[in-house]
């Protein structure tokens, strides 16, 4: 693998999470492979989890890293071809790109949508045009459309939970937001659950519909209730609307998981990728409650990075 940026990288996911539920036995067991390799990490949106996770993912394997927060610490970057850079944007991403290549031998790169150019962000202008100039392997932190390593971090995480013979139900459910976010953890998940042995339901409201690229074959809902009904996991996450894109049409009812509104389910685990607005999406009590997952799928970020990571160094590109 030299490349990671969705579950179609990914040569065999059940392999992979089976090496990552055994480098969480044995996490400094392999720090040979990036014995003398820099991981890049660069940053072009703030973050929490991705970036103290994926650090101490490379660390664990043996890797020195460096980061980069670009724009705050860094110069702006330009991304459009063929324009005279004569504004506030300093340094082409294709130098950018080019140097940062010398100087690392894996890099991670967070680039969330700008939520205005629909074309742009599905193209995946910033990361793809990364991937092209730096000529290393790239692991996707969060692009424009996808949070690969977070729904890899959940895949274990359903895993860890689920020990009967029957597939178990798994719901991602819309929660309410104070601004337009991304719709990559969702678009994400619903990809990586498609290829996982899981009966599948995704529950949003009117306006909310993902790209059909993600959800064709997907079960998917208005009816909140319904789609509760029998859940073992509920997965809740905000994003804004991609028919209409990165507006918040205005939503009808309450969409903020409860207790009251767990009654349906099968004592459903409660999931959140984090950061979480407490109370507005998942109410306290849920997520501070014995069914939440919350601090597992973050603590799993770790395990998920390095056995991608792993696997890059074990590819053998250098
Ligand atoms: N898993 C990381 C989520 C990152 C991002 N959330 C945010 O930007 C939240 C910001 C806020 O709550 O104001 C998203 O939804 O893609
Ligand atoms: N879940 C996640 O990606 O968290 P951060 O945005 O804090 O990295």
């Amino acid at each position: 693998m030299k490349y990671f940026t969705s579950v179609h990288d990914v040569k065999s996911v059940e392999q992979m999470l089976q090496d990552a539920l055994a480098l969480k036995k044995n996490p400094l067991g392999f720090q040979h492979l990036g014995k003398g390799k820099t991981l890049g990490l660069v940053f072009l949106n703030q973050s929490l989890r991705t970036r103290l996770s994926t650090q101490k993912a490379g660390n664990n394997l043996g890797m020195n890293v460096i980061a980069l927060n670009v724009g705050q610490e860094s110069w702006t970057w330009e991304f459009d071809d063929n324009v005279v850079m004569n504004g506030a944007k300093v340094e082409h991403i294709k130098d950018a790109a080019a140097v940062m290549g010398q100087y690392c031998d894996v890099i991670g790169i967070r680039c969330f949508p700008s939520l205005t150019s629909r074309e742009d962000d599905y193209n995946e202008k910033v990361i793809n045009q990364f991937i092209k100039y730096c000529r290393v392997p790239v692991v996707s932190l969060e692009s424009a459309t996808r949070h690969p390593l977070q729904s890899f971090a959940d895949l274990i995480t359903i895993t860890e939970n689920w020990n009967k013979p029957s597939k178990p139900k798994v719901v991602l459910s819309w929660g309410h937001h104070i601004k337009p976010l991304p719709q990559s953890v969702a678009n994400s998940f619903t990809e990586w659950m498609r290829n996982a042995d899981v009966d599948f339901v995704v529950t949003h409201p009117e306006g909310y519909e993902l790209s059909t690229e993600f959800t064709q074959g997907v079960k998917v809902t208005h009816n909140q209730d319904e789609a509760l009904r029998g859940a073992d996991f509920v997965y809740v996450k905000n994003w804004s609307s991609f028919e209409d894109y990165g507006q918040t049409p205005a939503v009808s009812g309450d969409w903020l998981l409860t207790p009251e509104r767990m009654q349906i389910t099968n004592n459903a685990k409660v999931m959140h990728c984090l950061p979480v607005r407490r109370n507005l999406e998942v109410s306290d009590s849920l997520l501070d409650g014995e069914n939440s997952l919350i601090l597992q799928q973050a603590d799993n970020r770790l395990y998920a990075a390095q056995a991608v990571l792993k696997e890059i160094l074990e590819t053998n590109f250098f």
